[in-house]
């Protein structure tokens, strides 16, 4: 794996527009530029951003690892690939610092404190609720035969009243709307914000600081008041939800508490990062069953014997084939070999699950959807597939969302069958990978 440096090679790539090089292609269409690169070059390439040449701000190389071996190496050594002028930090003036964008020591004891909150055994006295927001979004919907749906709206329907309740015990039915207009504005601020060359601090008073920090004062006034009206029930901290055992929480090795301010930034990030993947990784799964009929027979068949591993694999199969988190970004700290090519230090770093999970050497027929490949025994290396990420920041909410998303899809195809099969899904890849508009189908009672 590792190799000496000064004998590595260096890393192909496509070299696109003479003075822009990649950036049009990748703005464009970024998913099917790196599949592209990857086929053409391999599992480790170049892709040059900018003038030929000139200081970092103009003219750079993003270097995408698509190998697992290379992508163990990125997100298990963190000393050398590290989070440093990633999107995070950009989050970060967004949401604060919560478990998502926090770093160095405040993420370690924030990482400590919350882990036994998400082990698979704590996660899975959430499944009657779960089980109770499947049956109530299903049953909401009372269709006919032949209905068309909009299934993202049904998914982030369900993610937010899951995550709300898991969180604070209540349903937060009057925020979700709030919360819901607020994300795409979230989304394409710090989307502006990160392709700026020259970052002006946010104290400036420009018009995007001026909005930046108006859809903070938003998300807070929204998070504050929940937290207080839960507090105003209960006394804060004898109940089960999350934010109740966020209060008793304890550092298992300091015996420090979160802070408030530490508490209501894990809200937020908790709000946000678990609700965006899960509805969307949701809607993709239930859109590729609906183009398969025969499958879906099968896993529907099967989860109604109250057996649920096929319905998890096809969710996991769904994710393979449309990933939300599609791509995560590391910077080298030191000059580093990967796969035998050279990588300098300060050189921007892609794994992307959106195109290892189509590595024909791990996934024979790569764009089949097929939720058997995750079957019985698996003979893949542990990076073939990352959904959820590796390494020390890994998703805290794996076990959480792969339950919550199993549930919902077993009420759904208890009661319906999906068609989708004169729809065309089209995604976007904004912070999270997105579906476009609506995800639609038509649902007729089994
Ligand atoms: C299908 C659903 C989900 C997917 C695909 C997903 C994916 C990911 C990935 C890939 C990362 C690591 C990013 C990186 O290494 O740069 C991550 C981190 C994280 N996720 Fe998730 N996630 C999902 C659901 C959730 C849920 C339900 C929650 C909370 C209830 C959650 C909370 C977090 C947090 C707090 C982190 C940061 C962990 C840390 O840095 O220590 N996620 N997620």
């Amino acid at each position: 794996m590792t190799t000496q440096v000064s004998k590595a090679a260096t890393v192909p790539g496509p070299t696109g527009h003479p003075l822009l090089g990649m950036l049009p292609a990748l703005r464009d269409d970024l998913l099917g530029s790196i599949l592209n690169g990857f086929h053409e070059h391999g599992d480790v390439v170049a892709y040059h951003v900018g003038l030929p040449r000139g200081p970092r701000a103009v003219s750079a190389d993003v270097v995408n690892v698509h190998h697992p071996d290379g992508i163990h190496q990125v997100l298990t050594t963190p000393q050398v690939f590290s989070r440093r002028a990633s999107a995070y930090e950009i989050l970060r003036e967004f949401i604060g610092e919560g478990l998502l964008t926090s770093e160095g020591d405040r993420w370690l004891r924030q990482r400590r404190t919350l882990q036994p909150l998400f082990t698979p055994h704590r996660v899975g006295r959430y499944v009657e609720l779960m089980a109770d927001e499947a049956a109530r979004v299903v049953d909401d919907m009372a269709l006919t035969t032949g209905s068309v749906v909009d299934l993202y709206q049904l998914t982030q329907r369900y993610a937010m009243r899951v995550v709300g309740r898991a969180l604070f015990g209540d349903d937060i039915d009057d925020v979700v709307p709030r919360l819901q207009e607020l994300m795409p504005i979230l989304g394409d601020l710090a989307l502006a914000r990160a392709l700026q060359v020259v970052k002006l601090p946010l104290s400036w008073p420009t018009p995007r600081s001026r909005r930046i920090a108006g859809v903070r004062a938003t998300q807070y006034e929204i998070v504050d008041r929940i937290i207080a009206e839960r507090q105003s029930r209960t006394g804060g901290d004898e109940h089960e939800d999350m934010l109740g055992r966020l209060f008793a929480a304890r550092d298992p090795e300091t015996g420090q508490a979160l802070s408030v301010a530490d508490i209501r930034d894990q809200v937020l990030v908790f709000l946000l990062a678990g609700h965006e993947t899960t509805s969307a990784g949701l809607a993709f799964t239930m859109h590729l069953l609906g183009r398969h009929p025969e499958v879906q027979e099968r896993v529907a068949a099967e989860s109604g014997t109250g057996n649920s591993e096929l319905v998890r694999a096809a969710v996991m199969e769904g994710m393979r084939l449309y990933p939300p988190v599609y791509s995560m970004e590391r910077m080298s700290e030191s000059d580093i070999t990967i796969s035998g090519y050279r990588i300098p230090a300060n050189t921007k770093v892609i794994v992307a699950p959106w195109v290892t999970h189509r590595h024909p050497q791990f996934w024979p027929d790569p764009e089949r959807f097929d939720p058997g490949r995750f079957l019985g025994r698996q003979e893949r290396p542990r990076y073939a597939y990352f959904p959820f990420g590796g390494g020390p920041r890994s998703c805290i909410g794996e076990h959480f969302a792969l339950l919550e998303m199993t549930v919902l899809l077993s009420a759904l195809l208890a009661r319906y069958r999906i068609d989708t099969r004169t729809e065309r899904l089209a995604v976007v890849p904004r912070v999270t990978l997105r579906p476009a508009g609506e995800v639609r189908a038509t649902l007729t009672v089994r």
